[in-house]
């Protein structure tokens, strides 16, 4: 009897379950909005693989964009809300760049009372994101990075140095990571970190907490799908993906910073100055934009382009004063969006040169040939058309960030059709699979720098890494100009070849936001003859 109410009890449950699912997925239809016919089981198949993390980010992109296929947008139904999904070039375009006012936000939660460190720029919405862009927007000029690029260089060195003592199979991603956070550190808050130390098992408070941001435990993904489902909930009782201590290790690491160079009068030359001396300017003339135009005035002419589309000219745009707290949170968000994006590029592109000798050996001879009458700096590296090529194309084949989202903050009509895009809907734009579309790039599996000899030519909405218009990555030449340091300096000196440690067939790790191999990446460095 027992068991008859239990089974008949779990029976209605599923049926209910049945029943709510299916008046779901009419949502789309009744919306009139191009969507992907999905049936209940499959739905539920495909959060499963999310949610059970069942395959890796970039697969469960594909999935997606495959699809939608034949569509140039589409609805689905999101794990917690419905997202439109983009695939056509032009909507992406449009979207991004075209028509951004509409969908300037991303779907990221901010609350600056009770989580500061969320007040970054990546996070920020509407006018307020606008305000601190424009002043953010020197951080990466030509000027600061020839500057910077000393640091780079000093950093190369030092991994270059440190592989070449070792015999023996070396992980690329443990390697390149203690890289990136070297420079990054050193960027963001003039710290000198020695990151390479920590391959050679010694340890550093700084290196662990920035590693503890990007480990996806269990419990971290448990509160990464409470947050997504939850929302309200997960405010309510304080649930933050982010640990307690990791917050306060950062917090009072740019508190004291700041203390010391207040204390000491002592000026640095990073990111964090940068924003101590807005602050300090704020506090004598007011947080007027127009004192940040007269820094525009002395911008060489490729800089233009970091103000390009900042409209700050409408009212309530032009204030943003800068509190300890958001010095923090902008500091926090260059370090953690900035050293595993960048690892995972150099991972990519030591992967793809290990593979393709033939690659490797165009651009040893590019470096060498450059090299013969030319010093090593930042004008020789930034003069490399091939080197260039291969990072771009590198950044295609596996772009780090595999989609992108934006929120729509007023409804738009799409051009030319009858379809709607509402205020709040959520949109996605899956870069990994349109960078690997077929259509786009001819036998998107190979490795081909050739695709960017005139990186003109490529179709607009296509290729975009780094994301696309005004709220496009703010380091992107930095990030770039740091690839390419590394790079020629571990080519110049050495080869690369893929050591049998690495497991084959390769298979990417589930547990991550990015492209991380299952295993690891294994390589041997020789020194060239
Ligand atoms: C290869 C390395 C990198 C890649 C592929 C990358 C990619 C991206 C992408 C795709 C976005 C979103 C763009 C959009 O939504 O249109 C973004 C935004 C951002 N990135 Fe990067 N990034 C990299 C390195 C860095 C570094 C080194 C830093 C900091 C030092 C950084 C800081 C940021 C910030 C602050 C934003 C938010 C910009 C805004 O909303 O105004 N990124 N990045």
């Amino acid at each position: 009897m027992y068991i008859l109410v239990t089974a008949i009890l779990g029976g209605l449950i599923l049926l209910l379950f049945y029943v709510k699912t299916s008046q779901k997925l009419l949502y789309w239809k009744e919306r009139n909005f191009p969507y992907a016919e999905i049936t209940v089981f499959e739905l539920y198949r495909k959060m499963s693989i999310f949610v059970f993390r069942l395959k890796s980010m970039d697969a469960v992109v594909k999935d997606m964009y495959d699809s939608g296929a034949g569509m140039k947008y589409f609805g689905q139904i999101g794990l917690h809300k419905n997202e439109i999904v983009l695939r056509d070039p032009d909507m992406v375009y449009n979207v991004m760049i075209k028509d951004f006012t509409y969908f300037m936000d991303r779907p990221f939660p901010v609350d600056e009372k009770t989580d500061p460190l969320s007040g970054h720029l990546f996070a920020l919405k509407g006018d307020r994101w606008r305000a601190l862009r424009y002043k953010l927007a020197p951080t990466f000029t030509t000027g600061k990075l020839r500057t910077m690029s000393k640091q780079l260089f000093e950093s190369a060195d030092s991994i270059v140095e440190y592989v070449s003592h070792k015999h023996e199979p070396l992980e690329v991603k443990q390697l390149v990571y203690s890289y990136t956070l070297d420079i990054i550190a050193s960027v963001a808050f003039g710290m000198k970190v020695d990151a390479h130390k920590y391959l050679d098992g010694e340890r550093s408070q700084f290196v662990d907490m920035s590693l503890r941001f990007f480990q996806m435990t269990k419990w971290r993904f448990f509160k990464f799908i409470m947050i997504t489902l939850f929302k309200d909930f997960s405010k309510a009782v304080g649930l933050t993906l982010t640990e307690d201590d990791v917050k306060a290790f950062f917090f009072d690491l740019v508190r004291d910073i700041i203390q010391h160079r207040k204390e000491t009068g002592r000026k640095s030359n990073d990111f964090l100055q940068l924003m101590m001396n807005m602050k300090e300017e704020d506090e004598k003339y007011g947080a007027k934009m127009s004192e940040m135009k007269k820094e525009m005035v002395n911008l060489e002419e490729e800089d233009k382009e970091l103000f390009e589309n900042l409209d700050t000219s409408k009212k309530g745009t032009q204030h943003f004063e800068f509190t300890d707290a958001n010095l923090a949170a902008n500091t926090f968000i260059f370090i953690s969006g900035g050293s595993e994006t960048t690892a995972t590029a150099l991972t990519f592109a030591l992967y793809e040169l290990s593979n393709n000798p033939a690659v490797q050996q165009k651009l040893q001879d590019e470096i060498d040939s450059t090299l013969i009458d030319q010093e090593l700096d930042f004008a020789t590296v930034s003069s490399m058309a091939y080197l260039n090529q291969v990072v771009l194309e590198v950044l295609r084949k596996h772009p780090p960030i595999a989609l992108m989202n934006r929120h729509c903050v007023q409804d738009y009509k799409i051009p030319g059709t009858g379809h709607v895009i509402r205020k709040d809907d959520e949109i996605v734009i899956p870069v990994s699979s349109i960078q690997n579309d077929p259509e786009f790039f001819p036998d998107p599996e190979v490795f081909n720098p050739d695709r960017f000899v005139d990186p003109d030519s490529i179709r607009k909405g296509t290729y975009f890494p780094f994301g696309l218009g005004p709220r496009f990555c703010i380091a992107q030449r930095f990030a770039i100009l740091s690839i390419k340091v590394l790079l020629v300096n571990l080519l110049m000196a050495l080869n690369v070849k893929m050591s049998s440690k690495t497991k084959t067939p390769i298979k990417f790790q589930t547990e991550l936001f990015t492209k991380s191999f299952d295993g690891g990446l294994w390589v041997e460095f020789e020194a060239r003859n």
